[in-house]
């Protein structure tokens, strides 16, 4: 699937976001090592702390359907580019392969490609409990 496609993707997902205490609304579409597309959106709680990212609903939806590797991740939010926070660097980073390009879309069909190196740089993954 190209680009375009997964921006959409992930601002259809963006429609979904329940987020009645910020009204800042994120999607995002993650394509997995075996070509399969998933979605997600942001999630809020009244409690605050229990909200999950779009990112990361996305990751754990690819993750629960027995996915092990992203490779490609668009993220839209409400505004301007938005980019990942810091944990859902740090999950990027614990299923993306080498590879994995994070892509951050505006509502203009403009986008931006880093890869995960330039966004978590230094980091801490599973292979530092390998050795
Ligand atoms: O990259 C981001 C940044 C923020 N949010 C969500 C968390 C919260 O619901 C709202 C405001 O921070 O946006 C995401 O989903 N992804
Ligand atoms: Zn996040």
């Amino acid at each position: 699937m190209n680009i375009e496609k997964l921006i959409k993707l992930a601002y259809t997902a963006r429609e979904k976001a329940y987020t009645p205490y910020s009204n800042f609304k994120v999607g995002a579409a993650v394509v997995t090592e075996n070509n399969n597309i998933y979605s997600g959106c942001n999630i809020e709680n009244a409690a605050y702390s229990p909200s999950i990212c779009a990112e990361r609903t996305a990751i754990f939806k690819a993750i629960s359907e027995g996915e092990s590797k992203i490779k490609l991740i668009v993220i839209v939010g409400t505004n301007d580019f938005t980019y990942p926070c810091g944990v859902c660097r740090q999950v990027i980073k614990e299923f993306a392969k080498d590879t994995c390009k994070i892509i951050v879309a505006n509502n203009k069909m403009e986008y931006k490609t880093f890869t995960l190196d330039e966004l978590l740089p230094y980091s801490f993954g599973p292979e530092d409990l390998r050795r």
